[in-house]
């Protein structure tokens, strides 16, 4: 299924379990009874007719014990209504339905939809459905469903002929099995649908894009089911998009030189691990920076072969009193490194601290209060932590972190007073103050030894341009995405792509992003 994506202005909000049944409460005491519900159903029929036709086969629909279930009832009798052939599994015991599940229970029963029992699905082995439909749970799922539990075979055994014979599966609301808020599939020995699409009723959900949300979601399109905008809050967070970054980096005045685009310096690169510090170098070389240094720690090559403008000292000789230092890729952990990062944390105007700078900063008192210093005296300061980089931060587990890593970024936010980029699928921009930011672009491909480098590198670049540090987070991550996605789809396919390439491929996305935002009229010289 392709469709068109909804959009109303809430398009890129998104909101936790919690928030969006404040608003469905707000809603409904100005709705009649049983509207939500019937939108609910409307929606995802119309999105339906838009892909199949009666005549491309049987939909099946999977209706839950809530109102998840409800949705799926009313969907599934307004199909059945435009003549399509709805074969229905009803997983739940009637008397504890909601009225509105309950109405839409009794059209679905006088419609021309057939109730077939779950049985007969389970033995069902090559059915001809052109569609799944699920509806078994929504934001209401409490507790895990377990493999071995009657549910968690009927989503096994739908994700399997769903692999094996092709069939798409739309889930109403989110993929039932999947928490909406953590992104992760609920309970240890926990099952959920794979789904192709999710149509998500209300408002976006921040499960449905971060940890292992994307791969159960699929394509994600929102349908507000009508629901008046004045019963939105502010949301406590939103998609990246590129029209957020527009006008960010302003156009180059053509009265301007390299003093005017910043300094990075990039500290580590120590014996073993010169190559991390270079493709940080690099990556904010290419993204603009006015003059790039390369501090390394044991001993500083001559230069760079094939980046012979990195400037190549030893990090001990630098002042770092006016610029961007990015501390932190192939740093390594000695008394050195430590004084560099008490340092580069006191002088530094700008610092984007990653790798093992961060675990400096995890076990040692002194930096972290040198690092809660700066945000007093309004100097910025990025941290790029990865899941286990973010756990010896918050002393938790790796585990702990990605249960909920919504929270682990906030608690990050605020416990460093610093701007967090929490990395992997989804990664997570958030700042103690605004809302947080999810990132979608990027893809697996990235997950390869110094593409974390090189993130840091393009961070370093933005904010030595004066980008504010949150702007900067935010389009660093979605930069280096973006690459990602440009080099796999025209360039290398998934696997292979390596953190070197990816570097020029960010600065074409840098430069798009410029010329579809920015005035034309700097460069335009005086012959055209
Ligand atoms: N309340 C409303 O006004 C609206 C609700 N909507 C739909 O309703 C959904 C939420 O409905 P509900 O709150 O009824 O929740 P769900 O439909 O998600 O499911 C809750 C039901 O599942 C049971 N349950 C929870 N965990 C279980 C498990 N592991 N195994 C077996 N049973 C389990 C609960 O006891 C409860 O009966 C939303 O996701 C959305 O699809 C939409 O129709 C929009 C309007
Ligand atoms: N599955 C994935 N989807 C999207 N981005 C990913 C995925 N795996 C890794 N990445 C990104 O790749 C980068 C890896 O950084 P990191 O783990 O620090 O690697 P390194 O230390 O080797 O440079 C991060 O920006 C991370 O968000
Ligand atoms: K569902």
């Amino acid at each position: 299924m392709n469709p068109a994506a909804p959009s109303n202005s809430f398009t890129h909000a998104l909101y936790r379990k919690a928030e969006i049944r404040a608003i469905e409460a707000a809603a409904i005491a100005d709705l009649p009874a049983g509207e939500l519900m019937r939108a609910a159903g409307k929606a995802a029929s119309e999105l339906v007719q838009t892909k199949f036709t009666p005549r491309d086969g049987a939909i099946l629909i999977l209706a839950g014990p809530g109102d998840n279930g409800g949705d799926a009832l009313e969907t599934g009798q307004l199909l059945a209504a435009r003549g399509y052939t709805v074969d229905i599994a009803l997983c739940a015991d009637s008397l504890l339905y909601s009225a509105a599940a309950n109405l839409s229970l009794q059209q679905a029963r006088a419609s021309r939809a057939t109730f077939i029992s779950l049985e007969q699905i389970l033995e069902n082995q090559a059915p001809a459905y052109a569609l799944v439909i699920d509806g078994l749970f929504g934001i209401g799922l409490s507790r895990a469903i377990t493999a071995d539990s009657v549910f968690g075979q009927l989503i096994q055994h739908i994700n399997q002929l769903a692999e094996k014979f092709a069939i798409p599966i739309l889930a109403l609301d989110v993929p039932s099995g999947l928490d909406a808020d953590t992104g992760q599939v609920i309970g240890p020995q926990g099952v959920a649908i794979e789904a192709n699409t999710t149509l998500s009723f209300i408002a976006d959900k921040v499960g449905l894009h971060t940890a292992a949300g994307r791969d159960y979601a699929g394509r994600v399109l929102i349908d507000s089911l009508g629901v008046a905008d004045n019963h939105f809050p502010p949301p406590s967070g939103i998609l990246s998009h590129a029209a957020m970054f527009a006008g960010l980096l302003p156009a180059r005045r053509l009265d301007s030189h390299k003093g005017s685009y910043g300094e990075v310096m990039v500290i580590g690169g120590a014996h073993g691990m010169m190559g991390a510090a270079i493709l940080a170098a690099s990556a904010a070389l290419y993204c603009g920076a006015g003059r790039v240094y390369v501090g390394f720690i044991d001993a500083a090559p001559a230069y760079d072969a094939q980046h012979p403008e990195l400037m190549c000292r030893m990090a001990a000789e630098l002042d770092f009193s006016k610029a961007c230092v990015v501390i932190g890729p192939g740093l390594g952990n000695s008394e050195l490194t430590a004084s560099l990062l008490a340092r580069a944390l006191q002088q530094a105007p700008y610092v984007v601290i990653d790798a093992d700078a961060l675990n400096l900063i995890a076990s040692s008192a002194p930096l972290r209060a040198l690092l809660l210093a700066r945000s007093q005296s309004l100097k910025s300061s990025i941290m790029t932590p990865h899941p286990l980089e973010a756990a010896r931060l918050l002393g938790i587990s790796t585990a702990q972190v990605q249960a909920d890593r919504w929270q682990a970024a906030l608690d990050l936010a605020s416990q460093f007073q610093a701007t967090i980029i929490l990395k992997g699928a989804g990664s997570i921009i958030a700042t103690s103050q605004q809302p947080l930011c999810i990132n979608t672009s990027g893809n697996p491909a990235l997950a390869s030894g110094g593409t974390g480098d090189v993130l840091a590198g393009v961070c370093g670049a933005l904010l030595a341009q004066q980008m504010a540090a949150n702007d900067a987070a935010r389009m660093a991550v979605w930069l280096h995405g973006c690459a990602a996605d440009q080099l796999v789809e025209h360039a290398c396919d998934a696997i292979g792509l390596t953190a070197s390439e990816l570097i020029p491929a960010i600065r074409n996305c840098l430069n798009q992003q410029q010329k579809k935002h920015s005035k034309p009229q700097r460069f335009q010289p005086l012959s055209k």
